[in-house]
């Protein structure tokens, strides 16, 4: 006799699919960038490099100065247009995506040179990164604070929490320009978190701290990675902090890849010790 046929679940089946997808994401590196090259008139910034952050990896990018470095940042959060090559979040191409909806793809970053809003306190510009979440009400609720409303108590908050744990809750009512500069970078970084992304892009973020401050910084930017489940991306010449706190280092030499490893690799990589002493392999 003919054993009857089960029926389909259609709930079940989309929940398995689901399951499915979500074990294929999370086997995909965060980001992965294949022959990227960008070209600025007669200066080949990037030429065919390929990179991979893993899922709550943190690597670093390093490379003698003008290896193309934030041209790569750049790239990744579409300020710069690669003439050649794809760049992948989890899977998705971002290549084309508009710069203004990179942060809500899940990507934050901070910049070399600091940007902050001096005349706005600490705390108002860490709420300005959450202000993609908010469709433009941030900016509305600090032009107009007598106005305020829930979303913007929950933003604030959440700000405040950030500061909290990064060591600067003491400064949240200061003028953003009254910070010293090492303060301001780590400001940056609060704003970036703010607005929660799944891809953290530090450039230089250690400037100005002294050799003890730098150990201290390493343990924070590793206890953010562990909190908030980050993948990061950094871009540091201080190479104490690079080799102690990256899973796997990135090499660029004159807008090429140059190596790839684990620290222990890279220390001792023959091409990047010439690359840094400034000899031609
Ligand atoms: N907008 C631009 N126009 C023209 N050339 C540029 C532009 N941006 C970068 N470059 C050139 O591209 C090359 C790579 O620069 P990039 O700033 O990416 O290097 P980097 O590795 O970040 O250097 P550093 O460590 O000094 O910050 C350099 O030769 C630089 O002069």
């Amino acid at each position: 006799m003919e054993t009857p046929r089960k029926r389909l679940d259609p709930r079940r089946a989309w929940e398995e699919c689901v399951a499915v997808q979500k074990h294929m994401n999370a086997s995909l590196p965060v980001l992965a960038a294949e022959g990227v090259s960008v070209r600025f008139g007669g200066v080949q910034a990037l030429d065919d490099v390929s990179l991979d952050v893993g899922d709550g990896e943190i690597c670093g990018l390093i490379g003698p100065n003008g290896a193309g470095k934030t041209t790569f940042l750049n790239a990744i959060t579409c300020l710069s247009r690669p003439q050649r090559g794809s760049i992948q979040l989890s899977g998705r191409t971002i290549s084309n995506a508009a710069v203004r909806d990179i942060i809500g793809l899940g990507i934050a970053r901070t910049f070399q040179n600091v940007g902050v809003y001096g005349s706005l306190s600490v705390l108002e510009n860490v709420m300005l990164g959450a202000h993609h979440k908010m469709g433009g009400k941030v900016v509305r609720a600090l032009l107009n604070p007598v106005g305020a409303w829930a979303e913007e108590k929950t933003v604030r908050r959440q700000a405040e929490a950030i500061l909290d744990e990064l060591g600067m809750a003491a400064l949240s009512a200061a003028r953003a320009d009254s910070l010293p500069y090492p303060l301001q970078k780590r400001m940056e970084i609060a704003r970036a978190l703010a607005a929660e992304p799944r891809l953290l892009l530090l450039d230089e973020p250690a400037g100005g701290l002294t050799h003890g401050e730098v150990s201290e910084f390493g343990r924070l930017i590793d206890a953010i990675r562990h909190n908030r489940k980050l993948s990061i991306l950094l871009i540091e010449h201080h190479m104490g902090l690079v080799m102690s706190l990256c899973d796997r280092i990135h090499v660029f030499h004159l807008g090429r890849n140059l190596a790839s490893g684990r620290p222990e690799e890279i220390r001792t990589n023959e091409a990047v010790i010439a690359a840094y002493l400034g000899r031609s392999e």
